[in-house]
């Protein structure tokens, strides 16, 4: 039995990661698993390289596969069989926002501001008198009742719904009117209609309240369902199943004691529930990725995972830009299980009609933290309110929430929100740096270091001094802005000559900085052989430029933060921080391109001690910095399309955000001697185990010598007394 079957991964799926030489689960993957299988909500609060995306598409793939396997072999939907005979809340006539247990008795909606509601699976009609226990299980407002099929989900908000409300309120059409007392948690209300009487009314704790509603004679022959409404509340149900906790008043039985004749099944459940096979359109899992690279990069894990589940097979789907929408239609047509996409084509897809969300019961979002400060917030709600939270074989919606920076107060309120008791698998309980990451700052002082007066042959810059008297016999902020991006090139070249680079990712701020440094370092000729990836290149280019970096066939990959989160180029050793990041959560991101899966990485940022003016285009830039020449400033009016970047600043902020003060090395880019240097290959497993080995049998030596001593004078001793024995 291999690690990963022990943690409950099948033998198919464990055959495949034997194979990707995963032998052990990393820390984030033995906790995450077995939480997955078993049906819970997780947020994944991990370092980068950590192996979070095997945490999350291994459990998922597995049971997508086990359902597709039980729908294939026509094993009894327990939903199905159960919702059709017995009397329960239904999975299916309520808001998506109120979840009930895959018994039916139980509802809860953790929203705190809007009202959720649900009707039971049967209803009675045309005569008799029946009753059932509605028990308050936790915190919350609660409104209890009966409401025909028609009724609005809201019960008691028009004509055709009837409740008792725990503030000690009856409602219907609206009118809310004082009625018996205030009730809450572990309180049991019983509700009563009367169909001969044609009258609704309520107990507390057994005790009668009296009439709340008398029905027109007009809605006397209406079928009357049990209804709720809940707002960040739990009730529990018995229809007459068990014994009630309180008897019903004489001539009462219990709704589920009702005589066949007179009662009908919700066709809103009789509807849904037929359909438990999905359509071919509506996958299982939903899994949103902040940019195309990584999306698939995470569908190629899953390709690789699956190679040995057959029969059935799972079928997973890129949905991204850049890739013909016709052919995604015709694949979502043909049939998929688990879509990977961007929340762009994602969306399109959905509205367009040709993606369900129906049949998901995983809702997964990588890079959650990402995702949200892209503003996709609004997106993932309304998709979340458009899955089904209780699945039609009676599992609940599983959502996983994942990144390296998790710990952002959109995060959390986000889980609040849209999670189902979440389990936070957080190994260090604030964003952290891998250990296996060596990061340091160089500054670029263009006071000091005035090298730049002199240079000729330097990249070429951004622009934005266009305007500008800039010479090298004045100090301007104007000049030393122009000075720092004339050093900053000719430092990364310093950096990757003193560290023998022949593999990085070079961050630069922007797209245009990006084509700068590309065509600066292919100055160099082939000692500096270097591809581009960003927002501007085609997609084609942009998925062959990242695979030749990942093929290696070129040394160097210069991008902007599209790259920041999530690439993974095996054993990559070093990593450039042209510009820091404004974002604090991307210097983790960015950083964590090396250091991954137990390897060691050099990352290196370059921080300039002045500020820099930069460009900055948004909504009020037309073209959206394409040839825009607005070197204004942000704050001038007219508003321009520059800003002063104060890095010193951000370094600041970094710092603050993650508890440590980065090491800082001087503007020749030596590393000095550490923990790290020279005790490690950079791209390599920490080798230096062997060093450490030594020491430790030196330390250890004296203690086994005097166990080896011990045990020796036993053995003595024990012969000695042996020998007396058998000489006696
Ligand atoms: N159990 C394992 N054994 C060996 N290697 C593993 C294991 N799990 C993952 N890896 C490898 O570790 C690397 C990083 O994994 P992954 O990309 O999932 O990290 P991540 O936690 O998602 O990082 P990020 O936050 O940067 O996205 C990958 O190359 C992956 O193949």
């Amino acid at each position: 039995m291999t690690a990963f079957e022990e943690f409950g991964v099948l033998p198919e799926l464990a055959k495949a990661i034997d194979e990707m030489d995963w032998t052990l689960p990393t820390d984030v993957q033995a906790e995450a698993v077995p939480l997955i299988l078993g049906g819970g909500d997780v947020l994944m609060a991990a370092e980068t390289g950590s192996g979070k995306t095997g945490a999350f598409c291994l459990p998922i793939l597995q049971i997508v596969w086990e359902t597709l396997k039980d729908i294939q072999e026509g094993r009894v939907n327990k939903v199905v069989a159960q919702t059709s005979s017995e009397w329960t809340m239904s999975f299916f006539d309520r808001n998506d926002a109120l979840a009930v247990t895959p018994d039916g008795l139980r509802c809860q909606s953790r929203d705190q501001k809007m009202w959720h509601g649900c009707r039971a699976t049967k209803g009675v009609h045309t005569k008799g008198a029946y009753y059932y226990e509605a028990t308050v299980t936790d915190e919350g407002l609660c409104r209890v009742g009966w409401s025909t099929q028609a009724a609005r989900l809201d019960l008691g908000t028009d004509r055709l719904g009837f409740g008792f409300g725990g503030t000690g309120k009856k409602s219907n059409a609206k009118q809310f009117d004082d009625y018996g007392t205030a009730y809450g948690k572990s309180d049991v209300i019983g509700c009563l209609l009367n169909l001969n009487a044609g009258e609704i009314r309520y107990t507390k704790n057994g005790e009668d309240l009296g009439v709340a509603f008398k029905l027109d004679q007009s809605r006397r022959s209406d079928c009357y369902f049990p209804a709720i409404v809940l707002k960040n509340a739990e009730m529990s149900f018995n229809f007459g199943a068990t014994p009630f906790k309180h008897q019903p008043p004489q001539g009462y039985v219990g709704v589920s004691q009702a005589p066949k004749e007179c009662v009908k099944n919700n066709v809103v459940q009789m509807g849904l529930a037929t359909e438990s096979k999905p359509t071919n359109n509506a996958p299982q899992a939903i899994i949103i990725e902040p940019s195309r690279e990584l999306a698939e990069q995470t569908c190629n894990q899953i390709t690789k995972f699956k190679k040995y589940l057959d029969n059935p097979k799972v079928r997973e789907l890129l949905v991204v830009g850049g890739i013909n929408v016709k052919d995604q239609i015709n694949a979502l047509s043909a049939g998929i299980d688990i879509v990977v996409g961007t929340p762009g084509r994602l969306e399109d897809l959905i509205q367009g009609g040709y993606l369900a969300l129906t049949h998901c019961r995983f809702f997964v979002l990588d890079e959650a933290d990402g995702l949200l400060k892209a503003g996709y917030g609004e997106l993932i709600e309304r998709l979340h309110r458009q899955m089904p939270k209780i699945t039609s074989d009676g599992r609940r919606l599983q959502m996983v929430v994942c990144s390296a920076t998790l710990h952002a107060f959109e995060v959390k309120k986000m889980a609040d929100k849209l999670m189902h008791f979440p389990t936070w698998i957080d190994l260090k309980g604030e964003d952290a740096v891998p250990e296996t990451v060596h990061h340091v700052v160089a500054t670029v002082d263009p006071q000091k270091d005035r090298s730049w007066e002199m240079q000729h042959r330097h990249i070429l810059t951004d622009g934005v001094h266009a305007n500008d008297n800039i010479n090298s016999g004045n100090t301007t902020p104007e000049t030393l802005s122009e000075a720092v991006k004339i050093l900053k090139g000719s430092y990364c070249v310093r950096a990757i000559r003193e560290h023998k680079m022949d593999r990085a990712i070079i961050f630069c701020r922007t797209k245009l900085d990006c084509d700068n440094m590309e065509r600066y370092l292919k100055t160099f000729g082939n000692e500096f052989s270097c591809v581009c990836l960003h927002g501007d290149r085609k997609p084609n280019e942009r998925k062959a430029n990242l695979e030749s970096f990942k093929q290696n066939r070129v040394k160097f990959l210069i991008c902007t933060d599209v790259a920041a989160r999530g690439i993974d180029v095996s054993g990559l050793p070093f990593m450039i921080n042209v510009t820091l990041p404004d974002e604090k959560s991307n210097y983790v991101h960015r950083i964590g391109r090396v250091g991954r899966a137990e390897r060691m990485g050099l990352a290196i940022s370059l921080v300039s001690t002045v500020p820099e003016k930069v460009w900055y285009h948004g909504e009020w830039c037309s073209t959206r910095g394409r040839n825009c020449r607005n070197t204004n400033l942000i704050d001038d009016r007219p508003k321009g399309c520059c800003m002063w970047y104060n890095e010193m600043q951000y370094l600041a902020d970094i710092e603050d955000h993650l508890n440590v003060t980065i090491q800082q090395v001087e503007p020749d880019l030596k590393v000095p001697s550490n923990e790290f240097d020279g005790k490690v290959v950079y791209g390599q497993k920490r080798t230096q185990i062997g060093t450490g080995y030594q020491d430790h049998v030196s330390q250890m030596a004296p203690v086994v010598r005097s166990l080896q001593d011990l045990e020796s004078q036993a053995q003595l001793y024990y012969l000695k007394m042996h020998h007396k024995i058998t000489a006696a």
